[in-house]
């Protein structure tokens, strides 16, 4: 099966679902083993990167991202293209729910005009690596007046063989109350697609916002790499 199929095989009603209710889906097996060895071994190609950050030199965690250049590669532009038309509908429930007059488009390419039209030209999908004691943040990845409410993530390694510890975490700020923490471990090429900045949870009195911020636990050991698609452009 190919990339497409994998994507138009997939539950988008079940994910809608997750994601209303909780904030964040799984999507099990997005990319193979060999898309994702194939990901990784081209880290050390600087051609295909716009800009690498050292994540410790900003204080924002331990390890390191790389933007990629456009035109991204093949599996890259694919997963943000074929995605984000399933998403996009959910994102605009969830303005609606919050009384929020903004729509995001039907496709990528839209939404790609739309950060152009706003000055946002730059690629944001990257790639991250960590070793031991490397983590991310928690953190919001908004880059701009633009930003479409989701984004995915899938992992480069199996964890417990290729690293130890390095969860994905997600944290959930609800309102007067205390945060909540969700702790996921998606194998090698398993997606998460998760809250960027805020999404509606319902309560007594309609709709309210609950925020969300993401980063990656200690790793004890190992390496893990990260392939992360953002579907806005950066300023
Ligand atoms: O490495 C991870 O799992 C998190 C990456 C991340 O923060 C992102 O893609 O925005
Ligand atoms: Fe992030």
């Amino acid at each position: 099966m190919d990339l497409q199929q994998r994507i138009e095989q997939t539950d988008w009603k079940e994910i809608a679902e997750s994601l209303n209710n909780k904030g964040y889906a799984t999507v099990p097996q997005i990319l193979s083993a060999d898309e994702c060895d194939g990901l990784r071994h081209q880290y050390g190609d600087d051609t295909l990167y716009r800009k690498t950050i050292v994540m410790e030199n900003h204080g924002y965690g331990m390890g390191q991202y790389k933007y990629y250049n456009y035109p991204l590669p093949g599996i890259v532009e694919g997963l943000r293209r074929m995605i984000y038309p399933n998403i996009a509908p959910v994102a605009n429930n969830w303005m609606q729910a919050l009384g929020i007059a903004k729509t995001f488009p039907g496709t990528l390419k839209e939404l790609t005009e739309l950060c152009h039209a706003h000055a946002q030209n730059r690629p944001t999908p990257l790639i991250l690596k960590y070793g031991k004691g490397g983590y991310n943040a928690m953190h919001q990845d908004l880059y701009g007046e633009i930003f479409f409410p989701m984004q995915l993530v899938v992992c480069l390694n199996q964890p417990g063989q290729d690293f130890e510890g390095g969860e994905f975490v997600l944290i959930e700020q609800r309102p007067r109350m205390q945060s909540k923490a969700i702790v996921l471990n998606p194998g090698k090429g398993d997606m998460l697609i998760f809250t960027t900045n805020f999404r509606p949870a319902k309560g007594s009195k309609g709709y309210h916002r609950v925020n969300m911020r993401h980063g990656v636990s200690e790793l004890s050991g190992g390496e893990r790499h990260t392939l992360g698609v953002i579907f806005h452009d950066a300023s």
